[in-house]
């Protein structure tokens, strides 16, 4: 059987999306290991598959590159919203996405039937805290955030000394947390302008990462070194986020953009 599937990226952060409507999958921890492996795969950070939803207009689900599944990936809910209308599946430009960490909404900003942007509210983020990392590790401080999925953001002054694949595993099995964390650097470079890297679990290093950047923008205003509006500057792109404190939305804006459509023979 052939697969139809749809390789799409936010700002680099690339994955393969699967409309579970039409091609309902199955072993989907070992799909998105095969199918994420740059040489013998499509080569991508993950899976996302694209279903229906009882509660809201559709859902997602998220697969890293090493077959773990999370329960929020921002740069996925844009890339969905802009599957979604291109491919006629909806006509709405303001989309309900059901995730396992709840109802995203999405809005569409769409030119000549095209979709250039989309502003996704991410929810309240949470547990909110600092963090003592300990001497052992390279970096003995930073701020946990939960975007639905969990973050752990670490400011440092000069993002060039950061060596991120030696560091990023390290710390992505800190043991603060038990089901691993996504490790982001931060640089602030003024006020508005953050420059971020990330290592994400269960994906390595990646261009952009959406929750990475909500949960970065979080930890500046948290720790008093930004304002409630953000420029989270990734080796892949810019991401825009505007929240308004502790208890309060965030959004998040930024582009979605599809790379090519292709097909899979399915071995099983
Ligand atoms: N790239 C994503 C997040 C994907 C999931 C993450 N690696 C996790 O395991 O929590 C994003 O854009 O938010």
């Amino acid at each position: 059987m052939k697969i139809e599937f749809t390789k799409m990226h936010g700002l680099g952060n690339d994955y393969i999306y699967v409309n579970t409507m039409k091609y309902p999958l199955t072993n989907l921890e070992e799909k998105s290991i095969a199918w994420s492996r740059p040489h013998t795969g499509i080569g991508s950070d993950g899976l996302v598959l694209i279903g229906d939803s009882d509660k809201a207009d559709f859902s997602m689900r998220i697969f890293n590159a090493d077959g773990s599944e999370a329960k929020m990936c921002g740069n996925a809910s844009r890339c969905i919203g802009k599957y979604l209308y291109e491919y006629g599946l909806t006509t709405k430009t303001d989309i309900l996405l059901d995730t396992l960490s709840g109802i995203k909404e999405l809005h569409l900003q769409v030119k000549e039937g095209k979709v250039e942007s989309v502003r996704v509210d991410m929810g309240i983020p949470a547990d909110i805290h600092w963090v003592d990392l300990g001497d052992a590790y390279p970096f003995q401080k930073g701020v946990a955030v939960s975007m639905g999925n969990p973050h752990l953001v670490i400011f440092v002054d000069k993002m060039e000394e950061v060596a991120l694949a030696e560091v990023g595993p390290v710390l992505e099995r800190h043991p603060l947390f038990p089901d691993r964390v996504n490790v982001e650097f931060a640089q602030v470079l003024d006020k508005e302008n953050i420059r971020m890297r990330v290592w994400e679990r269960g994906s390595g290093i990646t261009q952009a990462c959406g929750t990475g950047a909500c949960a970065t923008a979080v930890a500046a205003a948290f720790s008093g070194q930004c304002g409630s509006h953000a420029t989270i500057c990734m080796d892949g792109g810019d991401l825009t986020i505007d929240w308004a404190g502790e208890g309060q939305h965030l959004y998040m804006i930024g582009p979605a953009v599809k790379v090519f459509d292709g097909t899979i023979e399915l071995k099983e």
